[in-house]
């Protein structure tokens, strides 16, 4: 059940964003950060994706047309984390939960809701949340309600766009690890837009890289990510070390200009 992307156009008001992007096909089961400078158009390949913006060309998860989902199909294959944080609400994390998973799971009985609610809120490790209310949580805390709404769906592409940005060390490497385990459990596919580009390094099978004229690279990190990539990409004078766990790390030297 592979994600293809061929030929994909979306434009604001005329604006083009993305033009004609062609992606080779993304493997069941793989992580893949998308990487790229600002204003690249990193959420909005997100959004298309999610079938929130208009866009010509094609995007096929397995032999399924995108397009030609029902929403409620759509809802129930696709589990999108938008950029900015689940509402401040009175309801209980719980309950937000419970309702993203009710929304779409009518397969399950009570007991298999409760047991997936419980999976979600145990693996995240925000068990502790579960019954405070979304009004008296912290920018991270709301993320990852936000991302337990997204999991306990259990879709087979999740599209998740910046989820670390509010979250410090601990829950950044919880947040991957999860994901990661998401996707190697059931096949699912992962895209995670991030600036963070260690982290991507870390928990990724797969780097997309975009720029302003489009796709700059897609493929493994250690192929993908080199001193020229940086400076092309990012306009930085960086190198690629490995560490002694023998993981591959960005270090950045200065701002330099991109060619
Ligand atoms: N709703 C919108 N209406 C008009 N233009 C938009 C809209 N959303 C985004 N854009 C424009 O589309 C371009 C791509 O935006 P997008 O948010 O996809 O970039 P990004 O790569 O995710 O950026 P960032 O890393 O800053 O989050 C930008 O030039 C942005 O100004």
């Amino acid at each position: 059940m592979a994600l293809t992307v061929t030929d994909l156009s979306v434009a604001y008001r005329q604006r083009p964003v993305l033009n004609h992007l062609s992606l080779s096909p993304i493997a069941a089961g793989s992580l893949v950060a998308v990487i790229g400078p600002n204003a690249v158009g990193k959420s909005t390949l997100l959004k298309t994706i999610t079938g929130l913006l208009p866009y010509r060309g094609d995007v096929h998860l397995g032999e399924q047309d995108l397009r030609r989902l029902s929403p409620a199909e759509r809802f129930r294959a696709l589990g999108y984390l938008p950029q900015t944080l689940p509402q401040a609400t009175t309801l209980v994390a719980y309950e937000t939960v419970f309702s993203a998973c009710r929304a779409v799971r009518h397969d399950l009985s009570a007991s298999q809701v409760e047991a997936a609610l419980e999976t979600a809120f145990t693996t995240l490790g925000i068990e502790a949340l579960a019954f405070r209310k979304l009004s008296e949580m912290s920018g991270g805390q709301r993320q990852m309600v936000g991302l337990a709404q997204v999991l306990v769906r259990q879709p087979r592409l999740l599209l998740l766009d910046e989820p670390t940005s509010a979250l410090d060390l601990h829950w950044q490497l919880n947040v991957l690890e999860t994901v990661r385990k998401a996707t190697a459990d059931s096949g699912a596919i992962a895209l995670v837009a991030s600036h963070d580009i260690n982290l991507a390094l870390r928990f990724c099978d797969e780097l997309l890289v975009l720029g302003p004229a489009g796709l700059l690279a897609q493929g493994s990190p250690a192929d993908v990510l080199t001193p020229a990539l940086l400076r092309a990409t990012y306009g930085i004078e960086g190198r690629v070390e490995y560490c002694s766990r023998g993981s591959p790390m960005v270090l950045t030297d200065r701002a330099v200009s991109p060619h």
